[in-house]
């Protein structure tokens, strides 16, 4: 066939060094962007197959997120703007591993399995994020579509969420929204400015925001994104990349794992700041207190602070909605208990990683799900819409209850569904902050945290770590859960967990407790329980103090 010719042709633009096997984990493939071009060019081609078998829309987003600006990745969007499906990820892989002469096979394989109707037509969007390596990168993808005579269309720099926002849109024939860069905007924007009418007394002071953009794709965004604000949002933007390094001592991740704030901003004691991270699909907040001390806004206080603004307006709307928190085993203590104790809301933990998250909360009315880093969104079925819809319309309805359903309906288009989005959660939270007249200390003390720590150990395969419960109890290496428990009971208010991380070759251990020196203290003693058990390589764990 004509199109297998073009592959084998443009193949050899784009030759896979023979031997290297890379994997498609938690967020896609992503490495050194030395090692990416043939993945670009193969997951071009797949994107291809994969519109070809939905008949819709396919996304292939270019991005290490907070990764080194050396790095480079790609992820895979499927039509309705989620990550793509297990089984496809699979395929992924597959192609990606295939060497050079034995592409054509892998693809055919593929085809095959899936029943592709190669005379289908075929849609892609390309998107990128501000790495220098993006640019030769994201051509690969597309020359990956052209090769089998795919149709694409290259949004250029955009953020991921921007870029899961436009193939969900374009699938839904403009019902999600305008499938433009200002089409996405105007819908968040318009959402914003109707919300923040609701909030009386709001001053100057309190619309003020600084911003973080971490040197990357969201600090361009934002800048964009401002005369669409009509001032109602005062941003303040640092790290806008006009001369600091990508993610270097900056971005969401940075500020989360140091917990400290980012280089590069200027921070008044008391000022309410947020960091993006690389590709804008997480965030987090913070302030520094009168005596220097920093204080942390995670995504659990992300997620309670929403869920607290929803479950007010829905008891106020008088709807019967279910609604449940989703939060992933990194999720503080203290986020769970109040979430259950004091909120009476229902909390699920999933494995790491959003896709979990993501599918979990789609069970619910309401579904609010958020990893503690910051990435997560909001998700309401079709039915929670529809009924919001109605209110909305109701002559029967009351000031207060029409009041809360305009309120809601005005929530749900400031979110983007489709995934964890910095911009899209940001104009929630500031919109919610303004509303319910609170002040990011306010939010703060809604409950305090447990003190935690993260460690990394090394190991030599860290595939001997299983895990069950949702990542929060080990099964193997033998005696390790063991050692977990007894080490547990030695603190306050403890807990712990391991697991082999998604992305970095690495043991991720995690420690919580009722003091700072008691959470490293476990962190630590675990660290070594892993070292020991796991086949730890390198020097053993050291105290932290
Ligand atoms: C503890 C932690 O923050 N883990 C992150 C990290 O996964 P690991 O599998 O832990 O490496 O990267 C994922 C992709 O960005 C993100 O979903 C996840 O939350
Ligand atoms: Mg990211």
């Amino acid at each position: 066939m004509a199109q297998f010719q073009e592959v084998s042709k443009q193949s050899s633009q784009h030759p896979k060094l023979a031997g290297l096997v890379l994997q498609y984990g938690t967020a896609g493939f992503r490495t050194s962007a030395k090692l990416l071009n043939h993945i670009m060019f193969r997951m071009g081609l797949l994107a291809t197959l994969r519109s070809k078998k939905t008949k819709a829309t396919i996304g292939v987003m270019v991005t290490a997120s907070h990764n080194p600006e050396e790095d480079n990745g790609v992820k895979l969007i499927d039509p309705m703007g989620e990550m793509v499906t297990p089984t496809w990820e699979g395929y992924a892989t597959q192609l990606a591993n295939a060497e050079q002469d034995d592409l054509l096979n892998a693809l055919k394989d593929i085809i095959e399995k899936e029943a592709v109707n190669m005379s289908q037509e075929a849609n892609v969007f390309v998107g990128k994020d501000t790495r220098s390596s993006s640019a030769s990168l994201s051509q690969a993808v597309l020359d990956g579509v052209s090769a089998l005579g795919g149709h694409s269309k290259d949004y250029g720099l955009v953020t991921t969420p921007q870029l899961h926002y436009m193939v969900c849109s374009q699938n839904t024939q403009g019902k999600y929204g305008e499938a433009t860069v200002d089409g996405y905007y105007r819908k968040l924007c318009q959402a914003f400015i109707q919300l923040i009418k609701n909030a009386t007394n709001c001053t100057d002071d309190q619309k003020h925001l600084c911003v973080d953009g971490a040197n990357g794709i969201g600090a361009l965004k934002v800048l964009e994104m401002e005369s669409h604000l009509k001032k109602e949002l005062q941003i303040s933007l640092f790290n806008d990349g006009s001369k600091g390094k990508l993610n270097h001592q900056c971005g969401a991740d940075f500020v989360k794992v140091q917990q400290k704030p980012p280089t590069g901003i200027k921070i008044n004691p008391g000022e309410r700041c947020c960091s993006f991270d690389g590709d804008a699909d997480r965030i987090v907040y913070y302030y520094t207190d009168s005596e220097g001390q920093f204080h942390l806004l995670d995504g659990d206080k992300i997620a309670t602070v929403i869920v607290t603004f929803l479950k007010e307006l829905i008891t106020q709307a008088g709807l019967d909605l279910k609604v449940a928190v989703v939060q992933t085993a990194y999720a503080n203590g203290s986020s769970t208990h109040y979430l259950e104790d004091t909120m009476k809301v229902i909390v699920r933990c999933t494995k790491t990683g959003v896709k979990h998250l993501h599918h979990v909360a789609q069970e619910f009315d309401v579904g609010v799900y958020f990893e503690a880093n910051g990435h997560g969104t909001t998700l309401f079925s079709k039915a929670a819409e529809e009924k919001i819809q109605q209110l909305t319309e109701d002559p029967n309805a009351n000031d207060e209850r029409k009041r809360a359903a305009l309120l809601l309906q005005n929530t749900i288009n400031v979110i983007n569904q489709t995934v964890g989005d910095a911009i899209s959660d940001m104009l929630l939270i500031e919109a919610i902050l303004a509303i319910k007249g609170m002040t990011v200390q306010q939010w703060d003390a809604i409950y305090t945290d447990l003190p935690n720590r993260q460690l990394k150990v090394k190991v030599s395969d860290r595939r001997v770590i299983d895990t069950t419960d949702a990542e929060r109890r080990t099964l193997s290496p033998a005696g390790l859960q063991e050692a977990i428990d007894s080490l547990v009971k030695k603190h306050k208010l403890a807990r712990s967990f391991v697991r082999p991380s998604g992305t970095e070759d690495v043991v991720r251990v995690y420690a919580e407790a009722d003091t700072q020196e008691s959470a490293d203290a476990l962190a630590h003693e675990v660290s070594l329980a892993v070292y020991r058990l796991a086949g730890g390589v390198g020097d053993e764990p050291k105290p932290l103090h």
